[in-house]
């Protein structure tokens, strides 16, 4: 499908509001660069408010962090909103869990390195009095050298953010209680995603965030009415990892600790670089149309854990695919000096 300067490729992601396509520029100065679009149906929110799109656009357009995906445009057409973003070719954490780490990720190194990285993004954010509201393993985006980056704030978390608890579409394991009884109290500021922060950390090494295999009404009740989930001796994993994923999951969310604290705990000792990744993780992995098809055949299994079928897979990652994609940086290339989304916009009679 051919439209507004860009034709789409194959899928390469599925989330609950769209999906997410690999896109080839077919116009300016740009032509042929291979990006990512994602296509969200505007339809399913019939409350959407047009004017307010255009603000969180206009906010995200202003994030400039190595942590963070921008976009490099934002337009809608007929009743789709697309998102065009640069293309990470190892695709999400949360895919690759479900890929090739469904019991969670072993090497602390790796898992402090990604964390860390996720926690500067989000602390670029707070320092700018922005509020992610989706932090999680499925956007957390990889590229093929190692590099890491928080993606989907602004116009899809507000989105998500208009709808209530029994409109919700997504799985709201990584909601924070007072996001849950936002409705009825004063609302949640940025510790909301501090919660969700120690979710993901949870989500890294066990492969799963905890309650994934409730409905998500169950879900929502149990993180209002039941005791914060936290680790304990039970859990074989380092102390240090153990103290700084229970202090983001206190229910009283001005205890928990902010961005920049978080970043000076003990765990955040063990971080390495990009090349770390790459070495370890992402030099390793197959290429992102392989990876995206494996949760889709499989999605049944991936989503019981405990069937013993499901753990008889074996993508073997130590002797897998080295082939390489190709490696270029993938924020390169495409200026943000493009055509003004707001514009774009702005044509659309709503
Ligand atoms: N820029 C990108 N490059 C490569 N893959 C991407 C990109 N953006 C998204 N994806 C893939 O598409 C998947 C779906 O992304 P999307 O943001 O629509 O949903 P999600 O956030 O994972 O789920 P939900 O919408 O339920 O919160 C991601 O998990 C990732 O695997």
């Amino acid at each position: 499908m051919r439209r507004e300067g860009y034709e789409l490729d194959s899928q390469i992601g599925f989330g609950s509001f769209g999906i997410v396509h690999a896109a080839f520029v077919t116009e300016g100065p740009h032509l042929q660069e291979k990006v990512a679009v994602k296509i969200i149906e505007l339809e399913q929110f019939p409350n959407h408010n047009l004017e307010k799109i255009r603000k969180e656009i206009q906010i995200m357009r202003l994030s400039s962090h190595s942590n963070i995906l921008n976009h490099h445009v934002c337009f809608t057409s007929q009743t789709q909103l697309w998102m065009v973003m640069p293309i990470m070719d190892c695709g999400s954490v949360g895919n690759i869990l479900k890929c090739f780490y469904r019991n969670g990720i072993q090497d602390e190194c790796l898992v402090a390195t990604i964390l860390k990285e996720i926690l500067q993004g989000l602390n670029y954010f707070h320092e700018h009095d922005q509020i992610h509201r989706d932090v999680k393993a499925g956007n957390v985006l990889l590229s093929r050298e190692g590099k890491i980056y928080l993606s989907d704030f602004g116009v899809a978390s507000y989105l998500r953010s208009g709808q209530n608890a029994k409109t919700f579409t997504g799985t709201p394991c990584w909601m924070a209680p007072e996001v849950i009884e936002s409705e009825n109290n004063a609302g949640y500021d940025f510790k909301a995603d501090i919660w969700s922060f120690g979710i993901t950390a949870i989500e890294l090494v066990k492969g799963a965030p905890p309650l994934i295999d409730y409905p998500p009404m169950k879900i929502i009740l149990m993180i209002r009415n039941s005791d914060p989930p936290q680790l304990g001796k039970e859990d074989d994993l380092d102390s240090s990892f153990k103290e700084m994923v229970n202090s983001c999951l206190q229910k009283d969310p001005s205890k928990r600790p902010t961005a920049e604290s978080l970043l000076k705990k003990r765990f955040f000792n063990k971080a390495r670089n990009c090349e770390y990744v790459n070495n370890h993780l992402t030099n390793i992995l197959p290429a992102l149309e392989e990876m995206v098809s494996i949760p889709r055949l499989f999605a049944g299994l991936v989503r019981d854990r405990n069937n013993s079928e499901a753990d008889s897979w074996d993508f073997n990652l130590s002797s897998g695919n080295n082939s390489k994609v190709k490696t270029e940086d993938p924020l390169a290339g495409i200026g943000t000096d493009e055509e003004d989304p707001l514009d774009t916009l702005q044509e659309i009679d709503y």
